[in-house]
């Protein structure tokens, strides 16, 4: 690892050119922020200097202030880690420095980097720098000083939409707006920065100081109107999080009793909000993100990945369709394998329609849309398959018709090709049974649909490659997924670990639980949609499939439930056909449909699971908890299993694949903060009433007996783990 540096050169013109050296993102890290400090000090001090030009190493000016002290604040609990910036340093030493400094800004300057930079007098910025504030992604505002001087050199609706929403814009549009000065060729940044530096101090530029600006924020009841718009668009957004509504309220105070007054509000607000629960979420989750692409043994051991420029795609359905189109967007060229040119030609053109709206959406635009279609090919036979780099099979779900898909792949595809199966249900194991090739075949699970869901769950057998794992792992980020790795097992790690989700809901309502106030208490926990519309929308064909899965797998813990089935009897299919739980009309959102009670009140009927035939009288924090506790329970089977490298990678997982709040920091976290004891606890009195569904595994009991973290490292229990990775 290269040391953080700040270093000085001073020209014969006087220029003091200070350059920031962390890499891979010059973040500001205690020692860059101390040396920024005595090179500023330096530069003000020495007679030989007129002006300054602040800069980045490696093409990057800074992605901001090092999150890795926020960790350790989250670690420790002790704040005086954070060091004193905003005022002492960026305000008054670069700010109302006696001499000007303009920032020379290239590749990226985010967070604490693009605020150093609005410091300083005047900003240079190379073609397609990306400028932001993404704090707020973090659970925290800006802190040095971004509240104030965004607003006043751009503007209050572009500083909300930058900042509250977390929105990055380029250097050329920073232009128009004001935030950039000029945006020159990368090869002159550091000249035109020294001129532009010169010229303030010759007083040929104006010496500007952001904070002081007036002539963008308008008026206070001007402000206080946009600033009220954007407090109703947050609360619609962001529900349950209110570091949002924190951000404005800042923004608000320096817009009233001025800039300076607001830094000091927003050093308060920052200070407070670094030590909430949905920024010690937000930060593990940053960080648990960037660990899944470290795989013992796959990432360490200097292996090289073969860049797949030709994949194969079989199956043209839904999944297959949505690969095609993750693949194409992103220049891979794809071959997709139907059986007859009736599902061929669908299968094109459901890729043709995920494109099509991406366009309409403003997503893409229709040149780079004719570029990725003209990547597609469409084929009925193997002819094709020769020079491909990976294969993905994506067909319905039977055993033998994968069997014999891979028997011809293996003979067809050249030896380096990666062989995946995109099977969310079927043992990998059992898809390479009857191969040769059984270091070749892995298991690529997409989520659904598959060009838009950001996870990409990396299943390896234990015969599988690590060179076919990195391969695949490459790709998965070419086509801008995070791919997690996992072992092997029904349903893999998300799947599993959330198959009592829907068991326990159904319970739940079996048990007398009004159905639509689940939902509506998972949805206020975070979820996306609670676990009934959930049903609705992934089509009661899925749900019932997916149960018999895992009641055959897990028999001694799988609850029966009459209920879909039912629902299915009386015609309804969920989203599908409009009638579900919920009523399903285009453009509006789904609404609880009141007359799905009597098909819930026969499935109570069949079921005969209220104690003395009265519903159960439960609070909405316990029903949240009978529904998520079994969900960590199995989640310490599959650590325990380890069926996942860390349980970080089950945090990211559960939010990426599963909509778990990212700000709650994912599964694991979330049951860390809640308490193993608190958990089993739970457990052990709902397993003693209704059985062995609660049950609390082995690993979750030690966990709680002993006190120790769920997330805590297998060497830290006596539980005895047997890894399958
Ligand atoms: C007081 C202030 O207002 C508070 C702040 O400034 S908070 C920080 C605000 N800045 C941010 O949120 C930016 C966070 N970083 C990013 O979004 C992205 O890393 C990036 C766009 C800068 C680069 O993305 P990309 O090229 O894909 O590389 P990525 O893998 O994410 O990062 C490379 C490495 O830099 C690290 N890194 C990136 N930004 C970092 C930061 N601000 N602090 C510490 N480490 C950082 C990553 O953890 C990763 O480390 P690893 O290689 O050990 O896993």
């Amino acid at each position: 690892m290269v040391a953080p540096t700040v270093t000085m050169e001073v020209g014969s013109d006087g220029v003091a050119v200070i350059t920031m050296s962390n890499p891979p993102v010059n973040s500001l890290a205690i020692p860059i922020i101390e040396g920024l400090t005595e090179k500023f000090k330096e530069a003000e001090r020495r007679n030989d200097v007129k002006a300054i030009v602040l800069t980045g190493k490696g093409g990057k000016f800074s992605g901001g202030f090092d999150i890795n002290v926020f960790q350790l604040v989250h670690k420790t609990g002790d704040i005086s880690h954070l060091p004193d910036v905003s005022v002492s340093f960026v305000n008054n030493i670069v700010e109302d420095s006696k001499k000007p400094a303009v920032a020379a800004v290239e590749g990226l300057a985010l967070g604490g980097g693009l605020e150093l930079a609005m410091a300083c007098h005047a900003r240079i910025a190379a073609p397609k720098t990306q400028l932001g504030l993404p704090e707020l992604t973090l659970g925290i505002i800006p802190g040095f000083g971004g509240t104030q001087r965004l607003p006043r050199l751009v503007g209050l609706p572009k500083a909300i939409e930058m900042m509250v929403f977390s929105k990055p814009i380029m250097s050329e549009v920073g232009e128009k707006l004001g935030l950039i000065d000029a945006v020159v060729p990368s090869g002159d940044l550091l000249n035109v920065a020294r001129r532009w530096a010169l010229d303030i101090a010759d007083k040929h530029k104006p010496w500007i100081r952001s904070l002081h600006k007036t002539d963008k924020i308008g008026s206070i009841s001007e402000a206080h109107n946009i600033l009220q718009g954007a407090r109703q668009q947050v609360k619609k957004t962001f529900r349950n999080l209110f570091h949002h509504q924190l951000c404005i309220s800042v923004m608000e105070d320096g817009i009233v009793h001025g800039g300076y007054h607001g830094v000091l509000e927003e050093t308060k607000t920052f200070n407070k909000l670094v030590l909430s629960d949905n920024a010690k979420g937000l930060i593990h989750i940053f960080f648990s993100q960037r660990a899944t692409s470290k795989v013992p043994n796959v990432t360490d051991v200097g292996l090289k990945p073969n860049p797949a420029k030709k994949v194969a795609v079989i199956g043209g359905g839904l999944m297959g369709s949505g690969i095609a189109t993750a693949l194409v967007l992103n220049n891979i060229n794809v071959v997709l394998k139907e059986i007859n040119s009736d599902y061929l030609l669908k299968g094109i053109k459901s890729v043709e329609a995920n494109v099509k709206s991406m366009v309409l959406r403003k997503k893409l635009t229709q040149e780079k849309a004719n570029k990725a279609l003209s990547l597609l090919k469409g084929v009925l036979d193997y002819s094709e398959f020769k020079d491909v780099d990976m294969v993905i099979e994506a067909v319905i779900e039977n055993i033998s018709l994968k069997q014999k898909i891979f028997g011809e792949l293996e003979k067809i595809c050249p030896p380096h090709c990666v062989l995946a199966s995109n099977t969310s249900t079927i043992d990998l194991n059992l898809v390479g049974e009857k191969t040769r090739s059984q270091d070749r075949i892995i298991g690529a699970h997409f989520f659904s649909p598959a060009h838009v869901m950001p996870l990409l769950e990396i299943v390896r057998t234990e015969k599988t490659s690590s060179q076919v794992i990195l391969d695949l792992m490459t790709v998965g980020k070419t086509i801008k997924k995070v791919p997690v790795v996992v072992g092997n097992c029904t349903g893999f790690a998300v799947n599993r670990t959330f198959f009592p989700y829907t068991q326990s809901a159904l319970f739940l309502v079996n048990l007398g639980v009004d159905l639509f106030r689940i939902d509506q208490l998972i949805s206020n926990f975070g979820l996306p949609m609670g676990p009934f519309q959930l049903q609705d929308v992934s089509g009661y064909g899925v749900a019932i499939a997916v149960g018999k899965e895992f009641a055959s797998a897990f028999p001694d813990r799988t609850l029966q439930s009459p209920l879909i089935e039912l629902m299915i009897k009386s015609g309804r299919n969920g989203k599908s056909n409009g009638k579900g739980y919920f009523i399903h009309e285009k453009g509006s959102k789904p609404k609880p449909d009141p007359s799905v009670q009597s098909i819930i009140e026969e499935s109570r009927r069949l079921t005969n699971a209220m104690v003395g035939g009265k519903p159960i009288v439960i609070s909405d924090q316990e029903v949240v908890e009978m529904i998520l506790f079994p969900v960590v329970n199995e989640a310490c089977r599959v650590m325990d299993e380890g069926i996942v490298i860390r349980a970080s990678d089950l945090d990211v997982a559960s939010v990426l694949g599963m909509g778990f709040p990212s700000y709650r920091g994912g599964l694991v976290f979330w049951a860390d903060l809640v308490s193993a004891g608190h958990i089993y606890k739970s457990l052990k009195k709902w397993s003693e009433v209704y059985g062995d569904f609660y049950k609390p595994s082995r690993f979750l009991e030690q966990r709680a007996a002993a006190g120790i973290p769920l997330s805590a490292p297998a060497s830290s229990s006596s539980s005895s783990r047997s890894s399958r990775l």
